[in-house]
């Protein structure tokens, strides 16, 4: 077993907890964290159905290999102890690398078996007691998701552990879409299967360790070829009847090449919504960002409001976007000097921040009132992020957007690339777009 080269030794917080959006409720999430959890992601398949050289799981997404959301998912759950991952002995090191561009944490990588099952059971293996040199724990419920299902959230992840713990098993059930057919010996129609009475089985699973540990030492080697249903397994071989537990319909798992385009969809769809608003100083956020906050929360799911010296700014946006897909808002408050905001889009610029995500500078200077800042704030916070999102959503990248302000432009010398920049002067403010020479 490969540690990865991140392992950390207990569960790192999950990223930063944003404020204004609940993880699980904290009771159901504290009898999780009662329970020592630890995942299992096969990705070991080739994704023949994809038809690319690429394995799917290692297709980029909006410039992100598609398992790196996978693990995100998993890595802002911060009940899941480890996350062990079976990977062909091939792609080993292309997950290191991922592993270590993404800062993926609580990450053991695995070789993979020659079918899913098999990689599934290498993962187990990994959490055995009898495991030499092991640094993992066995767990009391394991969690198994495919590498290849990046959407899933903490509240399915929550209900299927807690299922397990109590039943031994549990699983994530959709409603079938088509109609199950069954077909005979010459290709015809035998039976058809009531659609209402039965469901297409999803991810994730999970089991007490124990059984679906026993299930898989147990398996025929039929099983393990053939087989696609880890619940069957804890049937046949231990006994225990999954408890099966409704899913939400983002659960799907990426198989062709269509489902990537959905799948970079969504994500878009989710990264326009997740903004972070970085402040000047402690007291901005308390005074400032808490407005932007509860102006936003109205239009976006996630809002982050934090604080720091922006000129550090471009390295910490770099580590919160590649965690959480952020798009962000810095402000500079009452700053007389355009210096340290000249130094923030030199940070930015260098930063190299994907184009997806837009970034917002508002710089305040210092004759501004603080009460017409806000209100220019609030102003500029909804029309700037509406069309963030738009930009977001439809793929036009933002370019050399530049500020033309009579006494401001020339503070900055190179506009940031992928970001606007306002500045807000008392009584005059333009933005203007120097592509097309069109102002708005
Ligand atoms: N030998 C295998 C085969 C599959 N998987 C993983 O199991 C998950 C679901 O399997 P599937 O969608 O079938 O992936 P592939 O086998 O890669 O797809 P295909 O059948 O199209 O080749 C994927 O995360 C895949 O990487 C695995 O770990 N080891
Ligand atoms: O059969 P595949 O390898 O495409 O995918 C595995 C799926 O069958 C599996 O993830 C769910 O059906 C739940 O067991």
């Amino acid at each position: 077993m490969e540690p990865g080269p991140l392992g950390a030794a207990g569960p790192s917080e999950p990223g930063p907890r944003v404020r204004g959006v609940c993880g699980a409720a904290p009771a159901a999430s504290a009898s999780a964290s009662s329970l020592a959890v630890a995942a299992v992601l096969p990705a070991g398949g080739s994704g023949e159905r994809m038809g690319v050289p690429t394995p799917k799981q290692f297709c980029q997404v909006l410039e992100r290999p598609l398992i790196s959301y996978t693990l995100q998912a998993l890595e802002r759950v911060c009940w899941i102890k480890d996350i062990v991952v079976s990977v062909t002995r091939e792609n080993m090191e292309a997950m290191k690398g991922i592993i270590q561009k993404y800062q993926h944490k609580r990450i053991s990588l695995v070789e993979a078996g020659v079918t899913r099952h098999r990689s599934i059971f290498n993962g187990l293996k990994a959490l055995a007691e009898d495991q030499p040199d092991s640094k993992l724990l066995k767990p009391e419920v394991v969690i198994i998701h495919d590498a290849v299902r990046p959407f899933v959230e903490e509240d399915i992840l929550l209900k299927v552990a807690t299922a397990a713990k109590e039943h031994g098993a549990a699983g994530a059930v959709r409603p079938l879409v088509s109609t199950v057919i069954s077909p005979s010996a010459d290709g015809c129609l035998d039976h058809s299967l009531e659609r209402a009475r039965h469901r297409a089985s999803e991810m994730p699973q999970a089991f007490l360790y124990d059984v679906i540990y026993a299930a898989y030492q147990q398996c025929s080697d039929y099983d393990l070829e053939f087989g696609t249903e880890c619940l069957q397994l804890a049937l046949k071989y231990c006994h225990v009847k999954a408890k099966l537990v409704e899913g939400s319909p983002d659960l799907w798992k990426v198989t062709y090449k269509r489902d990537l385009y959905a799948a970079e969809s969504i994500i878009k769809e989710r990264i326009s919504q997740h903004i972070c608003v970085v402040m000047d100083t402690k007291e901005d956020e308390e005074h400032v960002g808490r407005h932007l906050e509860e102006m936003l929360k109205n239009e976006l799911n996630h809002v982050k409001v934090t604080s720091g010296p922006l000129c550090h700014a471009g390295r910490d946006l770099q580590q919160i976007i590649l965690e959480q897909c952020y798009s962000f808002v810095c402000v500079n408050v009452m700053t007389s000097e355009f210096e340290e905001t000249q130094k923030l889009l030199n940070m930015l610029k260098e930063s190299h921040l994907s184009v997806l995500y837009p970034v917002v500078v508002i710089s305040v200077s210092e004759s501004m009132q603080i009460f017409l800042f806000k209100h220019m704030l609030l102003f500029f916070g909804i029309q700037l992020f509406s069309w963030a999102r738009y930009v977001c959503k439809n793929e036009i990248f933002l370019h050399n957007l530049l500020c033309n302000f009579a006494h401001a432009a020339i503070m900055f010398e190179s506009p940031v690339q992928m970001g606007y920049i306002v500045l807000l002067t008392p009584f005059s403010w333009q933005l203007s777009r120097v592509l097309s020479g069109s102002s708005f």
